[in-house]
């Protein structure tokens, strides 16, 4: 089976219309307002770690996958990145049973070793399968980082992720709608990570809980895709559901000529429906927040959730100085399970290994950022670094580039994509105590390892770390 290259024709926005209000009444299968309401899905993909218990239940049913060719399934999660054999025997079980149900289900896989594998996130843009006005959706949390393109992309439970093979089609409470407006732009330094970590720092990983968030100004409209997607997947760990930003010249660049997006004639009448695709600008939201992207500077996580950042020049906050009993309590037990002190100036704080990748941060340019700080320098001595790239194809351009000769020569270990030391579900993973400066976008207990401590920071702030052994911005190294 193969894949179908189409692109989804939802009209422009009206003036006071939302983008995702816009998307949603489009794609409701029954338009009228029902709670929950059946989406039509126009891109379900699929990886190992939540779909065996989707497959054996359409089995169960004796139901067939309605829409292979609007379906993809990745390998991801729990393949290995130093060898393309899976010894681990939980993750080759995994693996297999993904391989025999895209087999007998006509089902397009993206198997470990194939020249497009990678993490779902990162492949399904990389094949411009993810298209403005599309509705996406998988059986993973961070699918929120698609909305970058423009596309109403969100993660779904397994229960769903049967739902949508055998009917392509979803039903959803809907969310509320949010807006986060970013005024002025990012300062030299700072990037499309810190700048969600800072937001996270002022809202709370709770902050936007429920919420389609649609991120406008001039900061967004400066980023590349990648940066979009670093801004959209963590989206989802400010508690939103999903991340969404309007298309414009940047995402078009991107698509032009990649092997799904539309092209010839097509082309121009895709572009012609995507022009449109933005809130009219007395659009009402819920919910808005405005925030000065001016003033953000390289963040690091101290805590076990990602809104426990602060400024990487910062110390370890003192627990007894917030206000909020609950909050204190979370400050307290954090600290305990991360071994820091209050006060610490979080630039001593030494790191034994290195994480640079995942879904979040695994992407070409987050490895030229990091390999521009390690060119002609070295990894501290008692740290070690893993570059883990996001997909076959990224893996490839940073080959072109020499940018894996500039990791080894930094005495950094470059792998093979995949989730890798992100979620420690496929031999990669810190071990008890171990401290890791890591590029992905959860922290929580036991995330990178049982008792693994977890800091979260940009590629060059990782690259940065790496070569000074302890937690440091490029600026100082
Ligand atoms: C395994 C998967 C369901 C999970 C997710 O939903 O995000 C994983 O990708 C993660 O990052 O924790
Ligand atoms: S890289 Fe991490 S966050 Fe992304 S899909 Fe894989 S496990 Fe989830």
């Amino acid at each position: 089976m193969t894949l179908s290259t189409t692109f989804s024709t939802t009209g422009p926005t009206t003036g006071s219309t939302t983008l995702f209000e816009h998307l949603w009444n489009r794609h409701l299968v029954v338009p009228q307002e029902s709670d929950p309401a059946l989406l039509y899905v126009d891109l379900h993909l699929v990886h190992e770690a939540s779909s065996p218990q989707a497959f054996e239940g359409l089995r169960l049913a004796g139901r067939r996958v309605r829409r292979p060719d609007l379906t993809l399934a990745v390998e991801d999660h729990n393949v290995p990145t130093d060898s393309t054999v899976i010894r681990n025997e939980l993750s080759r079980k995994q693996v297999e049973a993904l391989r025999a149900n895209c087999a007998e289900q006509g089902v397009t896989l993206l198997r470990l070793g194939n020249s497009r594998q990678g993490i779902v996130h990162v492949v399904a843009p990389e094949l411009g399968l993810v298209q403005p006005g599309m509705t996406v959706v998988c059986g993973d949390s961070h699918t929120s980082t698609l909305g970058a393109f423009g596309a109403l992309a969100f993660g779904i439970g397994t229960s769903d992720v049967e739902h949508v093979l055998a009917t392509q089609s979803i039903s959803l409470a809907k969310p509320l709608s949010m807006a986060v407006d970013f005024t002025g732009t990012l300062p030299r330094g700072a990037t499309a990570k810190d700048l969600m970590l800072a937001l996270m720092a002022r809202i709370g990983a709770n902050g936007a809980r429920g919420c389609v968030v649609e991120y406008r100004g001039e900061a967004v409209e400066r980023l590349s895709m990648e940066g979009r997607m670093t801004v959209c997947n963590l989206t989802v760990e400010a508690g939103a559901r999903a991340g969404l930003i309007a298309p414009d010249e940047t995402t078009f660049r991107y698509l032009e000529g990649r092997p799904h997006s539309p092209a010839g004639a097509h082309w121009e009448q895709a572009l012609d429906q995507w022009r449109g695709l933005r809130s009219g600008p007395d659009a009402p939201f819920d919910r808005r927040l405005e925030f000065d992207a001016s003033t953000v500077v390289p963040y690091v996580t101290w805590g076990t959730n990602p809104g426990q950042a602060v400024p990487i020049d910062a110390a370890v906050p003192d627990p007894g100085e917030l206000a909020d009993p609950a909050a204190r309590a979370a400050a307290e037990k954090a600290l305990r399970y991360m071994d820091l002190r209050p006060g610490t100036p979080m630039r001593e704080v030494r790191i034994d290994t290195v994480f640079l990748g995942s879904c979040t941060n695994g992407r070409i340019e987050d490895l030229r950022e990091a390999a521009e700080v390690l060119r002609g320098r070295t990894v501290a001595a008692h740290t070690t670094m893993l570059v883990v790239p996001g997909s076959m194809a990224v893996r490839r351009q940073a080959e072109r580039e020499g940018l894996h000769e500039v990791f080894q020569q930094a005495g950094a270990e470059w792998r093979l994509p995949g989730c890798s030391m992100c979620v420690a579900i496929n031999g990669d993973q810190a071990s008890p105590g171990e401290r890791v400066a890591s590029t992905s976008n959860r922290n929580y207990e036991g995330r990178q390892g049982a008792k693994a401590r977890t800091h979260l920071v940009s590629p060059a702030t990782a690259a940065a770390t790496a070569v000074s052994g302890r937690i440091a911005a490029p600026d100082e190294i």
